[in-house]
C-alpha cells in the first residue's frame, strides 16, 4: 500500500488548525500536507507534526490565505519579482517544516509569454532550491477558470524543457478526471514523472470511494508499478472527516 497523507486544508476542518495533526495521526495517516500554511507560524506547525508523528509531504508556494487571493504568479509575466518572493517564503516554511515537496502554483495567464515565463521561473526555483522537490499541477478549468495550467501533456512538456531534477508532477487524480475523463489514463501515461499524487472522488470532490474512480485498483496498481511517493487525500468530507476514512487502509506507511 502507498503511504497516505492528510490535506488538513480540507480534512479535519471541525478542528482547529493545529489539533488536526493529531487527529490525521489517530486515523491512520503517516503524513500530512497544507496548501497555503502561512497563516500560522511554522515552528507551531512544525511542533504539531513531530508531536502526532507525522511526516509534512506538502505546501503551496503562496497566496497568503485559502479563502482568498490568486493562485501563484509563476506563468505571469511581469510578476518574477513577486514570485521571487513568495518562493523563497515557501521556501524558508518547507525547510522548517520539512516538507517534501513546494507546489510551485503557476497562476492565470495565457499564451507564449506566460510559458515562457513559467519556464524561465521554473528554472530560477529548481537552481534556488537545488535540495529541495518541486511539483507543478494541472488544475480543472471548470474549478480554476483561466489558471495558466491545466493540461497534463503540457505539464510534462514543460517539465521535460525545464529540465531539472527535483522538479516533477503532481498528479491529482481529481481535476485528471475532469480534464481528461480518464484519470487512471493520465497515471499511466504519466508515471515516470509523478513525485507526488492527491485524491478525491469525482465528480464531487468527496470521500475517495465514492465515485467514478476505482481507487483500490489505482493503489494496486501505485503499488506494481514501485511507486513510492504519497497519495494524499484532498477532498471536502461529506459530512465529518472521521466518518468517511472506510476508505483508508488502516496500516498505511
Ligand atoms: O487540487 C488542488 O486544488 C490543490 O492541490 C491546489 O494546490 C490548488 O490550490
Ligand atoms: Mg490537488
Amino acid at each position: 500500500m502507498p503511504r497516505f497523507a492528510a490535506n488538513l486544508t480540507m480534512l479535519f476542518t471541525e478542528l482547529p488548525m493545529l489539533d488536526r495533526f493529531a487527529a490525521a495521526a489517530e486515523a491512520g495517516f503517516t503524513g500530512v500536507e497544507i496548501l497555503f500554511p502561512y497563516d500560522l507560524p511554522a515552528r507551531d506547525l512544525s511542533r504539531a507534526a513531530i508531536a502526532a508523528g507525522l511526516d509534512f509531504v506538502l505546501l503551496n508556494t503562496p497566496p497568503p490565505n485559502w479563502a482568498g487571493g490568486p493562485r501563484g504568479f509563476a506563468a505571469e509575466p511581469g510578476r518574477e519579482e513577486r514570485f521571487r518572493s513568495d518562493f523563497d517564503r515557501a521556501l524558508r516554511f518547507a525547510e522548517a517544516l520539512r516538507a517534501r515537496h513546494i507546489h510551485v502554483m503557476a497562476g492565470y495567464a495565457q499564451g507564449p509569454s506566460a510559458r515562457d515565463t513559467f519556464i524561465a521561473n521554473l528554472r530560477w526555483a529548481a537552481e534556488r532550491a537545488s535540495h529541495a522537490s518541486l511539483t507543478i499541477e494541472p488544475l480543472n478549468p471548470a474549478d480554476q477558470p483561466g489558471y495558466f495550467l491545466a493540461d497534463f501533456d503540457l505539464a510534462a512538456e514543460l517539465i521535460a524543457e525545464v529540465g531539472a531534477p527535483n522538479l516533477g508532477l503532481q498528479y491529482d487524480s481529481y481535476h485528471a478526471h475532469l480534464i481528461t475523463g480518464d484519470a487512471v489514463a493520465v497515471w499511466h501515461r504519466h508515471k515516470g514523472i509523478i513525485r507526488h499524487i492527491q485524491i478525491a472522488g469525482v465528480p464531487e470532490r468527496h470521500e475517495p470511494l465514492e465515485g467514478t474512480i476505482d481507487y483500490p485498483a489505482l493503489f494496486a496498481d501505485l503499488d506494481q508499478s514501485g511507486y513510492r511517493g504519497w497519495v494524499s487525500a484532498e477532498y471536502n468530507p461529506a459530512g465529518l472527516t472521521a466518518q468517511g476514512l472506510g476508505w483508508l487502509p488502516r496500516r498505511s506507511g
